[in-house]
């Protein structure tokens, strides 16, 4: 990786919203830009952020004494600082133009592709990596999963998706000097609330569906949708090689009517229910199987064809709404970037799995035993409409086939609505639901799982019956193992691909996927992976 270093004053000519400068900064040079005092080095810029926990104002001091070589902060200092303060009106905005300046604002040169959405932004955006390959462009992506730059994959941390502007502007510029042409980047609410992504100029965005998330962050549904708004608002700001577009979903109209208002560049949209006839792609015939999806695709006004091309697409992924995202991620290679039908279609085909999205772990059991990352009331209801159309495949195979035992919990100081929403989907739509610890943080975890099991019961569930409480995830798991049928499925949902679980601050080493697996062969009787540890039920339910 290429050493970046930039003088302050050519970082301070591109600052947006510069309120006033103190120190003498002309032969300053920084190499590093961070927002937490704790990880500065000789050489960094400290961005001082008003948080939601404490001030980063007040870690100012600690920041110089580690090395930082220049602050940019919002509020006024009551005495000079040993090196230049920089103070303006907004500290994150200032951040991102900061991290983008330092590394030669790498954006400029690689095609960009933003992929929003409540649900199935990693999935879409892989799709949309693959086809980008398959095309021949040398493509990079930067997901939930990971950022996979030249082959190289890359962990961007606990529970990150969009990383913050210093970690992408890195990335990007590791993208750029790889020689990378086009990115595809999955852009969360958080990511464009918090200005992660406010220096990068997108060509292309993409939006899955916007339905309930994050209310905790954002306030209110308003909020929330400005903020994924902005990634379309931004399109065709500045001139760019590449023809801006919009690509929006007519079968999600919350998304779509309030998307369509406010783009003013090219848009096109697309329609895996296929029943709208103005959407540009649209799907005519899906069948799903447990080898995944086969779908007659159709493309309309593609250049130099008249009428409508249409052409088979097959998946390997499971679950019925990856039909959408498909579709998404082919009418954004074809319309935006001229990619063929039949390529994107191949790149689609290229796609083995995404890690813990539906994922099938499979000791050759009597059941099936499946890890998700439904984390929102819409993605839970579609990973077990999916689940449910597996089982009636099951049944038509022959075996007897009944029903689906969903294990999930509610992440703590994160959206309290959902732990509502999630239960009454679950007593909705499978048979039998175990609630469960999902990253309780600092909250109790009995707090969380009882605001669950009180709306899964005003519901009708009947506890013990159709509804169980099993704090410890491991046991949880467990649980689901031994109540299964043959022919049953058995999903654990929201945790997915993740590497940990945080209770209290402590993020504690867990994979989903091990954990089921080490759960089936222990129920087996054979050899296989240990149950991750998890700390003691009795500790965290009331101690947190
Ligand atoms: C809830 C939330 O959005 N939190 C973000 C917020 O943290 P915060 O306001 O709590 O920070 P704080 O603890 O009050 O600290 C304030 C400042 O003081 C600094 N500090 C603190 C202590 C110290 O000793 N020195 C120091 O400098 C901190 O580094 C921070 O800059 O500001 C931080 C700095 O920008 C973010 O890293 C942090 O994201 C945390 C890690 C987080 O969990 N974010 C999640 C919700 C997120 O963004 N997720 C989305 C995906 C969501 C999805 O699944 O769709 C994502 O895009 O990743
Ligand atoms: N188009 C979709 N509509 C509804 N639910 C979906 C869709 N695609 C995926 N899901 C569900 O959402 C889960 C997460 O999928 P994916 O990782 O693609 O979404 P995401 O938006 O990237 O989520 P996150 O940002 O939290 O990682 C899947 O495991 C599945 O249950």
């Amino acid at each position: 990786m290429t050493d970046y270093s930039l003088k302050l004053n050519q970082c301070i000519a591109v600052l947006p919203d510069i309120r006033s400068i103190s120190g003498n900064y002309p032969d300053i040079t920084y190499n590093k830009v961070a927002f937490d005092s704790r990880k500065i080095q000789p050489g960094s810029i400290y961005v001082a952020l008003a948080g939601i926990n404490v001030d980063g104002h007040d870690f100012i001091q600690h920041a110089i004494q580690k090395g930082a070589c220049a602050v940019i902060g919002t509020k006024d200092m009551p005495s000079e600082l040993a090196v230049p303060y920089i103070r303006v009106a907004d500290a994150r905005l200032a951040m991102a133009w900061a991290s983008a300046a330092l590394y030669r604002f790498p954006s400029n040169e690689m095609v960009m592709i933003g992929v929003t959405g409540t649900d199935g932004k990693t999935t879409t955006s892989t799709y949309l990596y693959n086809i980008l390959r398959e095309a021949g462009f040398k493509a990079s992506l930067i997901s939930t999963v990971s950022a996979v730059i030249d082959d190289q994959e890359i962990d961007t941390g606990f529970h990150v998706t969009t990383p913050e502007s210093p970690d992408i502007q890195h990335y990007l510029a590791e993208m750029r000097d790889a020689g990378v042409t086009h990115a595809v980047c999955e852009v969360t609410s958080h990511g464009l609330a918090q200005q992660r992504v406010a220096a990068i100029d997108f060509d292309i965005a993409v939006v899955t569906n916007i339905t309930h998330e994050h209310l905790d962050y954002h306030n209110s549904r308003e909020a929330y949708f400005a903020a994924k708004g902005i990634l379309f608002q931004n399109l065709g700001k500045k001139d760019r090689a590449t023809k801006p577009l919009a690509v929006l979903n007519v079968d999600d109209p919350d998304s779509y009517n309030f998307l369509k208002k406010i783009t003013t560049v090219r848009k096109v949209s697309y329609s895996a229910s296929g029943e709208l006839q103005n959407a540009v792609s649209r799907i005519e015939s899906i069948v799903s199987s447990p080898s995944g999806l086969k779908a007659d695709v159709v493309f309309k006004n593609l250049q130099g064809i008249s009428g409508e091309t249409k052409i088979p697409v097959t998946t390997n992924l499971l679950g019925i709404y990856n039909g959408s995202n498909l579709l998404a991620a082919m009418t954004a290679a074809i319309y935006g970037l001229g990619v063929s039908p039949e390529t994107a279609a191949k790149g689609i085909a290229a796609v083995q799995s995404i890690p813990g999205r539906m994922e099938v772990i499979d000791y050759e059991q009597n059941f099936t035993a499946i890890v998700d990352f439904a984390h929102t009331p819409n993605a839970l209801k579609q990973a077990l409409d999916s689940a449910r159309a597996m089982l009636v495949q099951n049944q038509e195979t022959g075996a007897e086939a009944n029903r689906i035992i969903a294990i999930f919990g509610s992440a703590g100081l994160r959206d309290r609505e959902k732990r509502r929403m999630m239960p009454r989907v679950s007593i909705k739509n499978a048979d039998i639901t175990i609630l469960t610890a999902e990253d309780p943080r600092t909250e109790p975890l009995s707090d969380i799982l009882s605001d669950m099991v009180d709306a899964a019961i005003q519901d009708g569930a009947v506890l013990n019956k159709n509804v169980f409480i099993e704090p410890d995830r491991r046991d949880a798991i467990r649980l689901g193992i031994a109540m299964a049928k043959p022919g049953d499925i058995v999903i654990s949902c929201g945790k997915g691909h993740e590497q940990s679980m945080c209770f209290g601050t402590t993020e504690f080493p867990w994979d989903d996927r091990t954990a089921m697996k080490a759960a089936l062969c222990e129920f087996l009787h054979l050899e296989g992976p240990d149950m991750p540890y998890l700390p003691d039920k009795d500790h965290y339910l009331d101690k947190l």
